[in-house]
């Protein structure tokens, strides 16, 4: 009896600690949750004795398809998620639409500069000297319109595998710089960046954060534009968007530059956006460093600068993106002696004890982005996924799907349903998923007045939500 109760007592301890584990379900989300849980456990039971087909320990790749078709799935598509805070611009929108939209329009040129494939917007294939330009147009007719589509989806994704971090991390680069030109062609940054939002809008998303570099945008004349007109042209778009869909509150800029640049670039770049964010309040929510983190410099390098930008300007680090111990991830200490808003990734979080209760005493949000993790090769089954320890000590987590383009995803969905199967217990259900979404608005850098009418509009579409699922089941 006594061991029993014991038993008993723990597992409740347990779950009540887990994430979301303190939300108490209306009656309605209950009857919605058990609907949810049995086709949680279906799922997990057909896995349970042939863990082949257990869908997040396959390589994304090999596991979109079928996850496309899992009941589970279809529920998180439907779900109110809330917002993705850690998504980067230049690949944000899906491939298919890259491929089948962008590089069928006219004037778009490709060629080989250093070895790599880069397409750009031209006039006249003479004014850009770095290489022999060719019409895409005629490329494509050259190799017949599948093959060479076929070409590009393997030039802009990495769905195959890849011996090791670095060489995945060499091919990853390379993609950004295929799409570079293409995408600061002025009309096509503002369709892009509408369609980013389509994208996230269509998969329930209802804001988000994106972490982007301030874009020369051309006209095919060849004028450019300034930073500041940059940042009128993206506001203007996300105006737009949210006027053709009131349901969208907004979207942010988290300006994010290379992590090995020399001092002196860095403080000119801080200088800078902490001028543009005065006129821009509202859009740049701060600042950020991307690039693989084992290469450049720590943040330790730079922390003098980040201290005194750090008076004027919000941090969203990426760190601790890393299998190595005591190093690479010491970028977490930094992150959060810096005050950093939120950490990117914070894979190595769970390795740092002390960083782990410094972060949640003040209240650090970690975006978890799984499928990035998987296929930039920190891990590979999503049970691994050390977010499950983090999760179970009820630590504050959102999910960011990183770079959806890259491996042929679109939505936060997918990262979702990793999130959900493989990293909560087989009970847990629409109560951690809820807890999920309101993270995602209350850790956001939305202001008050925003967050609040974020939070209405997401509570709106929960309700509409639980009664699609009972009716649906
Ligand atoms: O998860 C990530 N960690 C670090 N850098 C990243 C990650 N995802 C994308 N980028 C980097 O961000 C730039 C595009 O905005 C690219 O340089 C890409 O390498
Ligand atoms: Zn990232």
């Amino acid at each position: 009896d006594d061991y029993l109760q014991e038993r008993a007592a723990i597992l409740a301890q347990e779950s009540t600690n887990f994430l979301g584990g303190n939300n108490t379900l209306t009656v309605k989300e209950k009857t919605v949750n058990k609907i949810i849980l049995e086709a949680k456990n279906t799922e997990l039971s057909m896995a349970y004795n042939n863990s082949r087909d257990f869908l997040p320990a396959l390589h994304f790749p090999r596991s979109k398809n079928r996850i496309n078709k899992s009941p589970v799935f279809s529920i998180i598509r439907k779900l109110p998620k809330g917002a993705s805070l850690h998504t980067h611009l230049l690949a944000a929108a899906s491939v298919d639409y890259l491929i089948g939209n962008i590089t069928y329009r006219e004037n778009l040129y490709g060629g080989f500069v250093n070895n790599v494939f880069k397409l750009k917007f031209l006039q006249s294939p003479e004014s850009d000297t770095r290489c022999n330009w060719t019409l895409v147009k005629e490329l494509r007719d050259k190799e017949t319109a599948p093959v060479f589509d076929q070409w590009l989806r393997s030039l802009l994704t990495l769905t195959e595998t890849y011996p090791n971090v670095e060489t995945v991390w060499d091919k990853f680069k390379k993609i950004f710089t295929t799409t570079y030109d293409m995408l600061a062609y002025r009309p096509v940054f503002e369709d892009y960046l509408y369609q980013v939002l389509r994208e996230l809008h269509d998969d329930n998303v209802i804001y988000t954060e994106l972490k982007g570099t301030i874009m020369p945008l051309y006209e095919l004349d060849g004028t450019t534009h300034s930073k500041e007109e940059f940042f009128q042209i993206f506001a203007n778009t996300v105006e737009r968007f949210k006027s053709d869909f009131p349901a969208f509150t907004g979207a942010k800029y988290i300006h994010s530059i290379y992590r090995g640049v020399e001092n002196d670039v860095l403080k000119t770049a801080l200088e800078e956006i902490i001028e543009l964010r005065k006129h821009h309040p509202d859009l740049i929510a701060g600042f950020d460093f991307v690039g693989f983190e084992e290469e450049g410099c720590t943040l330790f390098d730079y922390h003098l600068l980040l201290l005194e930008a750090g008076k004027h300007l919000n941090f969203f680090f990426h760190a601790g993106e890393t299998n190595w111990f005591g190093h690479t991830d010491l970028n977490l200490l930094d992150a959060i002696l810096l005050n950093t808003s939120r950490i990117g990734h914070g894979f190595a979080l769970v390795k740092h004890p002390k960083m782990l209760q410094l972060a949640k005493s003040r209240n650090i949000a970690l975006e978890i982005c799984p499928i990035s993790n998987q296929v930039l090769m920190l891990n590979q089954d999503h049970r691994n996924h050390p977010a499950a320890v983090l999760m179970a000590l009820g630590f504050p987590v959102v999910i960011g799907n990183d770079d959806p383009s890259i491996w042929d995803a679109t939505g936060l969905s997918y990262d979702w349903f990793m999130v959900f199967m493989a990293m909560t217990p087989r009970d847990s259900g629409l109560e951690v998923l809820k807890q999920l979404a309101i993270n995602s608005i209350v850790y956001s850098s939305m202001g008050v007045e925003e967050k609040r009418r974020s939070l209405e509009v997401w509570e709106g579409q929960w309700d509409k939500f639980l009664d699609e699922i009972l009716k649906t089941n």
